[in-house]
């Protein structure tokens, strides 16, 4: 089988899966314990809370353990809203977020927040002028994604950060979901940033757990509360075996991120040499640097999502309509939408998307496979 559907999940790592599995079988104390017991568990938090943060260049206290990217994506946001709602209620987002994003900023609509979503260009990114034009003097949040999950656009998160810094109080959020790991971390920690994103399973962690960084000194107001854990900001008994699995995977993920990242780049430049000589293929992704590594989204004028997506599988090769969540309701992308691309387009739109296990005779094959279906496509239509 060719899994090319790494940005809707990963594999978990074997490493991480043995790590799981040893920390479920003998550290299964509640970190919140007084025993021994619960001591030896609370050690492992700290100590899988300072291994990420020593990745990521960071302090252990500015590391929150959540269950995952839309946790860490609703958190944020209505942290920052219930927080700063005397300071204002005005959120800056892009038209291209992920909808836990999306979707949490139309929930806080209904609250009487107001959101500004910044058009795209043609490739999906925004512009810094937009930017600057939206903020107001209410203006409490900017939300950016680092990197689109449905076509791969790196967006300006550094020129953001540049403009934000004559405005400290609006709180900087980054959702990194799709961004770690793929060659860009400093421009996603960036020295303005206040809030980022993360999420285990996209990383080879298991699934149902997640981080956010919160840089020491801003506030957001907790969005699960309880029994005070996570200093009170996070409540509910941590996941300790899937903490401690997803700071292995984290490790893992960042050895050698160079190497990787070449490796994703050369066999996204693989593929998309070869589908880009066929006329009815568009392709979104575009095969330059301000594109991730990973990603590559076109269509085949014609024939739906679906139709490619199953036809592909029939060949034991699974990618994906644009985007996971999307995948089941019939939607158009989201993202192509807002680039204004045509509705047949948008109905076309598939993902391939790469992790470093895949390989370059893994492009081979689907490009053969490619040039097969191709032709069955243009006989139907
Ligand atoms: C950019 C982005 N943000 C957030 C999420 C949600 O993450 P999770 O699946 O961990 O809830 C995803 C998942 O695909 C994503 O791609």
């Amino acid at each position: 089988m060719i899994y090319f559907d790494n940005s809707a999940t990963t594999q978990i790592d074997p490493s991480a899966l043995n790590t799981y599995d040893q920390v479920s079988k003998k550290i299964w104390g509640n970190p919140s314990s007084l025993h021994r017991f619960g001591e030896e568990s609370f050690n492992l938090l700290n100590q899988s809370r300072k291994q990420i943060a020593d990745l990521l260049g960071v302090q252990p206290n500015e590391i929150i353990f959540t269950s995952g990217g839309t946790e860490g994506d609703n958190w944020v946001l209505k942290g920052t809203a219930i927080e700063k709602r005397k300071f204002g209620r005005h959120i800056i987002t892009t038209a291209v977020e992920h909808p836990a994003i999306h979707n949490t900023c139309e929930q806080l609509k209904q609250l009487g927040y107001d959101v500004t979503y910044l058009p795209v260009d043609g490739e999906g990114r925004i512009s810094i002028d937009d930017l600057k034009a939206a903020i107001r003097k209410d203006t409490i949040l900017v939300s950016i994604m680092a990197v689109n999950n449905e076509i791969g656009t790196i967006q300006p998160i550094k020129d953001a950060a540049e403009v934000l810094k004559q405005y400290p109080n609006i709180h900087y959020h980054i959702d990194a979901v799709q961004g770690i790991g793929k060659g860009i971390q400093d421009l996603i920690m960036n020295e303005r940033v206040d809030f980022v994103t993360f999420s285990g399973h996209k990383f080879h962690a298991p699934r149902g757990v997640g981080f956010i960084y919160k840089r020491a000194g801003k506030k957001i107001a907790p969005l699960m509360i309880g029994g005070g854990q996570e200093h009170n900001l996070r409540s509910g008994t941590e996941n300790l075996p899937a903490i401690a699995a997803m700071a292995r995977a984290l490790r893992l993920l960042l050895t050698d991120e160079d190497a990787k990242v070449q490796k994703q780049a050369a066999i996204k430049s693989a593929i998309y040499d070869h589908i880009k000589n066929f006329d009815k293929v568009t392709i979104f992704s575009k095969d330059q640097d301000n594109f991730a590594p990973h990603i590559l989204c076109f269509s085949i004028l014609g024939v739906r999502g679906e139709t490619i997506v199953h036809a592909f599988e029939d060949h034991d090769i699974y990618i994906s309509t644009t985007s996971a969540c999307s995948s089941k309701d019939h939607v158009p992308s989201a993202t192509l939408t807002a680039m204004q691309e045509p509705t047949e387009l948008c109905t076309s739109a598939v993902r391939v998307s790469l992790d470093a296990n895949n390989t370059l005779a893994e492009a081979e094959t689907f490009n053969r496979v490619f040039d097969q279906l191709y032709e069955q496509f243009s006989k139907l239509s």
